[in-house]
């Protein structure tokens, strides 16, 4: 029988229970309802790296004050009555993680706040491990989506810009699908030209490209498109030439300006499609034979799912690669112009150079048939040209007679350089001073001085204050 006095095995002396806590591997901290500490265990030295006698017996509002802390769990805890856990930070260094509970009296006051405080530095180092090694994975994929792109043949195509160099990639994930698509864009844009690279990247490259003109007279293009039949002797439906349905086989359809076709039309190419495409495979391992669709249209579709939900073909895709007009992309413009060149002179060996005023005449363009538009320009130019140089009219050949002496190549960072020099005379022969020049280019008036003495522009004086 245990004595009257002595402790139950279930009992704990307060003694007991003080070692007991101090032997917690986190940190206690007990202050009474005011925030003036009234306890600390051993581990929060540990933890905080404070010394014990810098906190005991200290108001968490003076601590705060102080700087040792930036915030206080236990003054949150007091205004708002409530649990409160927060990341404090120490100015040892150490961050933590504290979590304040108030414990209330029987009149509802606050009569102390016990507050847990745990060492959270390795878990931020963690976390700094954790975003290093998402930033390694987010350059790895970075590096793995250039290699592709690089993998990707897209030999002859220029796209400097931003916007073309989205389509390029947009297009090569699409090439991986068999998903019907639509590309839209002003006529002579490159629709077709990104439906052949479609193809040229997928499984069905050796399989045909097959191209409906969709401007032929209905009843033609009926014939062309589902084969020419007629009636046996038995009644028996005959065909006497490949439809281009059929001829599309295991390759892609590219409807050119689908919504120029008659709607029964466009429903009917997908029906007969879609019964193609379902014929089951000998062995099961797909249809080899399956007909990509890829639509084209002149009309701009973002965002404007009318135009779309108006012709089958269209909405049918579940796809749109939009091709921007040549005007807003115009870095495009000095590259394309020196690849077409390039091609007339590798093809007739005819040599011939590009005057800068021929580039910035050509970024001042509308370019209404886009890329075709520029396309055919520069092989007339080139028809027409006698005197080694592309321009088209007296003042581009005498530019080009003065840009002889100083371009030796017709480099990009030479076209640049006689573009930027053209602009700069030109601005200078327009506002005169440099002070005007900078105002109306939006550069600073000593970047406008530099550049007049770069490209040799001779400066207006300013006149002297006349005397007397
Ligand atoms: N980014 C480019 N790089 C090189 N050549 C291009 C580029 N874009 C278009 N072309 C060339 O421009 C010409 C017109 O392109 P394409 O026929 O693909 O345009 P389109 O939008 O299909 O024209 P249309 O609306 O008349 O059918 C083609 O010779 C094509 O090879």
């Amino acid at each position: 029988m245990p004595n009257k006095g002595s402790k139950t095995n279930t009992e704990i002396s307060l003694q007991e229970f003080i070692s007991a806590i101090n032997f917690s591997y986190d940190g206690v901290w007990i202050t009474d309802g005011e925030g003036k500490t009234l306890f600390v265990n051993n581990s929060i030295p540990r933890i905080t790296r404070l010394e014990k006698q810098l906190v005991e017996g200290k108001n968490m509002q003076d601590l705060v004050e102080q700087g040792v802390f930036d915030k206080s769990a236990t003054l949150i805890a007091i205004e708002k009555k409530e649990v409160v856990t927060i990341i404090q930070k120490v100015h040892t260094g150490v961050i933590t993680m504290v979590t304040a509970s108030p414990i209330f009296g029987n009149d509802g006051k606050i009569q102390k706040v016990i507050t847990n405080v745990r060492d959270i530095t390795e878990l931020n180092k963690l976390k700094d491990k954790i975003e290093f090694l998402e930033a390694t994975q987010a350059a790895y994929e970075k590096e793995l989506k250039e290699l592709k792109m690089k993998l990707f043949r897209s030999d002859g195509i220029i796209a400097a810009s931003h916007r073309m160099q989205d389509v390029i990639q947009t297009s090569t994930r699409l090439s991986k699908y068999d998903s019907p698509i639509t590309i839209s864009g002003e006529k002579g844009s490159g629709k077709e030209m990104i439906a052949r690279l479609i193809h040229e990247n997928s499984e069905r490259s050796q399989r045909p490209f097959i191209k409906i003109n969709c401007t032929l007279p209905a009843e033609l293009l009926i014939m062309e498109l589902f084969g020419h039949h007629t009636h046996g002797e038995h009644g028996q439906s005959i065909s006497n030439n490949a439809s281009l349905i059929e001829a599309s086989q295991g390759g892609v359809l590219y409807v050119e300006n689908a919504d120029q076709l008659p709607k029964p039309l466009q429903s009917e190419i997908i029906e007969t499609i879609e019964r193609l495409n379902k014929k089951p495979s000998p062995n099961n391992l797909g249809n080899a034979d399956s007909i990509r669709i890829i639509s084209s249209t002149a009309q701009k579709t973002d965002g404007d799912s009318s135009i779309n939900s108006k012709h089958p073909l269209l909405s049918y895709s579940v796809f749109t690669i939009e091709i921007p007009p040549l005007k807003e992309r115009p870095e495009d413009i000095p590259l394309l112009t020196k690849h077409f060149l390039d091609r007339l002179i590798n093809k007739y060996g005819k040599e011939l150079r590009i005057p800068s005023s021929t580039i910035y005449d050509f970024l001042q363009r509308p370019w209404k048939g886009n890329v075709k538009e520029l396309k055919n320009t520069i092989e007339r130019l080139y028809i027409l040209a006698d005197d080694g140089w592309l321009s088209d009219n007296l003042t581009h050949k005498a530019d080009a007679l003065k840009t002889q002496r100083n371009t030796k190549n017709t480099t990009l960072q030479s076209m640049l350089y006689e573009h930027e020099k053209s602009i700069i005379e030109k601005a200078f022969s327009r506002y005169k001073t440099s002070q005007l020049v900078a105002k109306a280019l939006g550069i600073s008036q000593a970047s406008a001085v530099r550049k007049a003495q770069k490209f040799s522009v001779p400066l207006k004086k300013r006149g002297r204050p006349k005397r007397g």
